[in-house]
């Protein structure tokens, strides 16, 4: 396969500063040498110019740096269906989750029935009425199913871009009052990881495939380190005790490849300025390789 590699190093959408590092971390650990090696080509044009908040006015403060984090968003999304339109696989890099409003758009501009499956201890459904933190990274997904701000909402000039019916979040543990609320009237299928604990990682792994990829539809993966334990994945900004093992992520990475529907993928949130000696960076890698075809024997 040819893999675009695409940094978005942007920190807007977040509290925590250290994210927008996050692109050139995850390359320090390897990635473009190991895809190489995996048998992939890859192309690797750098990352997008994103402002720093150092030099943007906040604006609304519970939709904070709604402008900036727009037009990244449109940026990206262009630079995502180029790579599609030249038959390479887009491999984007955060840089905070905001920037799956991007890459998603992109993506949903080339394939119409799109599914998303969103690895993350959050679910990044909240809209203004609902976020106790302004923080947009948090209100992403929403915007992408068709809620919330309409100048996230209509990003690029349409909406929604993702079927909420072909929406699957996995690992969820931490979900804001007025965010469970959404999810519930909106039938978002959530998977928690109550749900990972009785049922075992392979079977709802299974199930999410089905549901995004329903019809025989293609799939994002949009994967927030935050989603593993603290314990594997120190270095992001938002992080939740009782996160996904180490062999349960790397399993729902392989059973993707498996499924060979995989046409794009996100990895976000990792931050330096937390982490411990690039650990949390290298094990993005990882399990990029093994989203992307890397097996065992
Ligand atoms: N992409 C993330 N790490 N999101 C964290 C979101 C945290 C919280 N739910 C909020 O909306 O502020
Ligand atoms: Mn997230
Ligand atoms: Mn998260």
């Amino acid at each position: 396969m040819r893999i675009r590699v695409i940094g978005a190093p942007i920190d807007l959408g977040a509290d925590r500063r250290g994210v927008d590092i996050g692109p050139r971390a995850i390359r320090y650990a390897g990635l473009n040498d190991q895809l190489h090696r995996l048998g992939h080509t890859v192309n690797d044009v750098g990352n997008l110019d994103v402002p720093l908040p150092e030099n943007q006015p906040t604006g609304n403060p519970r939709l904070k740096y709604l402008e900036p984090i727009t037009k990244l968003a449109e940026d990206l999304a262009h630079t995502v269906s180029d790579a599609l339109a030249e038959q390479e696989f887009p491999l984007i890099l955060g840089g905070d989750h905001s920037m799956a409003l991007g890459s998603i758009s992109g993506v949903a501009s080339k394939h119409k029935n799109l599914g998303v499956i969103w690895v993350d201890a959050h679910a990044d459904f909240n809209i203004e009425s609902t976020t106790p933190s302004g923080n947009i990274h948090g209100m992403i997904l929403a915007a992408l199913a068709g809620l919330g701000e309409e100048q996230l909402v209509n990003v690029c000039g349409w909406a929604p871009k993702i079927d909420k019916n072909k929406i699957v979040i996995l690992g969820a543990r931490d979900l804001d009052e007025g965010e469970q609320r959404l999810l519930r009237e909106q039938h978002i299928h959530v998977f928690t990881m109550s749900d990972i604990d009785r049922r075992g990682i392979a079977t709802v792994m299974q199930q999410a495939i089905e549901i995004a990829g329903a019809d025989n539809g293609p799939i994002h993966l949009s994967l927030d380190l935050d989603s593993l334990d603290p314990k594997e994945a120190p270095g992001v900004g938002t992080p939740v005790r009782g996160g996904l093992s180490y062999r349960e992520a790397h399993f729902a990475m392989e059973m993707l490849a498996e499924s060979a529907r995989l046409v794009s993928m996100d990895v976000v949130e990792v931050n330096s300025i937390l982490d411990r000696e690039n650990a949390t960076a290298q094990l993005a890698v990882e399990l990029t390789l093994s989203a992307l075809g890397k097996k065992i024997l």
